[in-house]
């Protein structure tokens, strides 16, 4: 898919990976609708982003993903404001053990919610143009990160939802793709959840064995996992595809043939 004149949408897209994400999107000649709750960082994004490509490249809207009504009316802004919409990609996320159950509302219903607006919007059924969504899972869907089950758990089921979805996409030819990205740790404000006893529940005890697991994989810096989550975007051969992406590189995760 070439990005020229392309419209996406980034949740969670205010700071961190969102804005890495949008960044790389607008680098290549699309526009981009940011939605997230933390509103001042988002308007500064808009802000500088109106500096360096033109204020009519991208909107900023205010919009909780817990709320399925507010994340309906910011697809519909999109589409009003830009015209067509091609390219989804949910990534807010959270972590937070102790108030799991946002962290479920927010990691995994968030991203289901996204992805069935994404598909009412895009299905060439419902005269879309087809198009693109790319989950932001984490290698914490691959495989468990000790000190954190319940993301974890959020992790992997967007990994088994998206390959899912995938797969009833091209069985239904709808003609939108459904990728996700699997990025090992990377330097954005989620980080400080390990500083954070509130946020780590039960398991703040395991703070030094998470700071080793930290050390030993290392740190991405977003702008590497943007270059990865554009290979999502742009490669049509790619349907169900799940990305891990660590500082010894990127590779494809090789699942066992589906049965259907
Ligand atoms: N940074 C890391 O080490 C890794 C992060 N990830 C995933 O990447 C995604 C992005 O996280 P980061 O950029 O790292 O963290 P971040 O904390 O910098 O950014 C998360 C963004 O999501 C927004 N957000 C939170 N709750 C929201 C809600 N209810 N509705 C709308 N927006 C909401 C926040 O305001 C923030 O702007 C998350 O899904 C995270 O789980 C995956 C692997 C590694
Ligand atoms: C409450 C704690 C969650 C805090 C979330 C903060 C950072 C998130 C980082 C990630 O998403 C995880 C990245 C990599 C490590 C995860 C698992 C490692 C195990 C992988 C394996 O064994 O294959």
């Amino acid at each position: 898919m070439a990005l020229s004149g392309k419209v996406a949408l980034v949740t969670g897209g205010s700071q961190g990976l969102g804005k890495a994400f949008a960044e790389i999107l607008l680098k290549h000649g699309a526009k981009v609708s940011l939605l997230d709750i933390n509103v001042p960082t988002g308007n500064k994004l808009k802000a500088a982003l109106d500096e360096e490509y033109g204020s009519d490249r991208t909107c900023f809207i205010s919009c909780d993903v817990t709320s399925e009504t507010q994340l309906k009316e910011a697809f519909h802004k999109t589409l009003e404001s830009f015209g067509r919409l091609d390219i989804v990609c949910n990534n807010a996320g959270i972590g937070n053990e102790s108030n799991w159950e946002r962290t479920v509302d927010i990691n995994l219903n968030g991203v289901i919610r996204g992805s069935y607006l994404a598909l009412q919007y895009m299905k060439k059924q419902n005269k879309g143009q087809g198009g693109v969504i790319v989950n932001i899972a984490s290698m914490a869907g691959l495989g468990p990160f000790l000190s954190a089950p319940v993301y974890t758990a959020t992790k992997h089921a967007v990994v088994g939802f998206s390959r899912a979805l995938a797969d009833a996409s091209q069985v239904s030819d709808y003609g939108v793709r459904i990728n996700v990205l699997c990025p090992s740790f990377a330097k954005t404000e989620i980080l400080e959840t390990f500083n954070t006893d509130d946020l780590m529940g039960q398991f703040s005890n395991l703070r030094q064995t998470t700071q080793k697991l930290l050390e030993h994989m290392g740190v991405l810096d977003p702008s590497q996992v943007a270059e990865h989550f554009l290979q999502l975007v742009t490669d049509d051969s790619r349907n169900g595809a799940v990305l891990r992406v660590t500082q010894a590189g990127a590779s494809y995760m090789e699942y066992p043939k589906s049965v259907m």
